[in-house]
């Protein structure tokens, strides 16, 4: 079998997260989920939730479905990288996923959300796309859709063609030798603790010669932006007039009249350039002329970030086989 859904942007000015159409239950209940490889937690927005914490979001209701089955006396609590968070407890039933259905998938449902959360009209839930030993589930973890689904799946793979300010795909099962030129450059994964962890093979500032230092870091579509160490950001952001490491806004800023270069980032012997445009990432508050960039330090973050940011350049293969891997292609 295979699935091939919609990965659509949830803001039109910039590409913060992307949402793809998910359909719980009987009869089908459609939320829209935030796809995410760096975490391995299935929950929505739910009939559990104090309706002062939902705010325009979809919610799933399982007793409005005739095949979901509560998960007695199990609970899930998971915090983010963001320090957004939320909780609940856990019903299996039918998960559909552009024409992939995965019967008995565990389905978290929110008892409690952050403000984060309720304040993200455009997010009804998550779907972790990590490795199952990150889930939270207990006392017994749960498997993730794509490990549910994996068994019946043509090849163990999905991949993610996210794009700019537009629709994108994530196809689960197949490779589309139509979504990407050339070839795929394939690296290894090291999935201890659960992230897709691999080795980027070094980086170039805008016309600058190409840095030859791995850098490893975790291929995270639930990320809006790229996170890497200091001495990589520094080299950037001193191509930049009037850039600054705001402790207010919490990142390098600078004048959005200011030229950028573009930043290039190598996997094996490919290379991949995000163009000047993608990386001012948004006025730090709506009509500001200071801007917030798309490349952040990962200090304080504890992993380097290969967020939306950098997905988006390329045609990204996560492949769930043994051993797993991730292919990168340019598109
Ligand atoms: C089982 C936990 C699981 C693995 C968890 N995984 C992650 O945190 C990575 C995961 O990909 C999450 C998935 C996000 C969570 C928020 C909602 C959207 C998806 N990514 C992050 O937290 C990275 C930082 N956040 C982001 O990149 C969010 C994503 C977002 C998008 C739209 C709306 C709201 C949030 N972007 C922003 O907040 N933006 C607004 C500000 C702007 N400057 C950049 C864009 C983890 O590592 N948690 C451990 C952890 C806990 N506490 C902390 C402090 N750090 C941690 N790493």
């Amino acid at each position: 079998s295979t699935g091939s859904a919609a990965a659509v942007p949830i803001n039109a000015e910039f590409d913060i997260a992307y949402v793809t159409p998910v359909t719980l239950g009987t009869p089908p209940q459609t939320l829209q989920l935030d796809f995410d490889s760096g975490s391995s937690d299935l929950w929505v927005f739910s009939s559990h939730l104090p309706t002062s914490q939902i705010r325009g979001q979809e919610i799933y209701a399982p007793n409005k479905s005739s095949t979901a089955k509560l998960l007695d006396g199990h609970s899930w609590s998971i915090t983010y990288g963001d320090g957004s968070g939320s909780r609940g407890n856990v019903y299996t039933d039918n998960v559909t996923v552009g024409g992939l259905m995965v019967e008995r998938q565990a389905i978290e449902c929110a008892q409690q959300v952050s403000s984060s959360f309720t304040s993200e009209a455009h997010i009804d839930g998550l779907v972790g796309l990590g490795f199952s030993t990150l889930n939270t589930v207990s006392p017994k973890s749960q498997l993730t859709f794509f490990d549910n689904a994996k068994g019946a799946l043509d090849s163990p793979v999905f991949t993610a063609d996210l794009k700019h300010k537009q629709a994108g795909t994530y196809d689960f099962g197949f490779i589309d030798k139509a979504k990407y030129t050339g070839e795929i450059t394939y690296v290894p994964v090291n999935n201890d603790p659960g992230y897709w962890t691999f080795s980027s093979s070094g980086y170039a500032v805008g016309s600058g010669n190409f840095s030859a230092s791995p850098i490893s870091g975790i291929a995270d579509t639930g990320t809006s932006l790229i996170y890497l160490p200091t001495a990589v950001v520094t080299a950037y952001y001193r191509q930049v007039q009037g850039a600054t490491n705001s402790r207010s806004y919490g990142g390098y800023v600078f004048p959005c009249s200011a030229t950028l270069p573009s930043f290039t980032f190598g996997v094996g012997e490919a290379r991949f350039t995000i163009p000047p445009a993608y990386m001012s990432y948004a006025a730090v508050t709506p009509g500001s002329s200071t801007c917030f960039g798309g490349l952040q330090s990962s200090n304080g973050v504890g992993i380097n970030i290969w967020g939306d940011l950098a997905l988006k350049v390329a045609f990204v293969v996560f492949n769930g086989g043994t051993p797993p891997t991730i292919g990168w292609a340019a598109k």
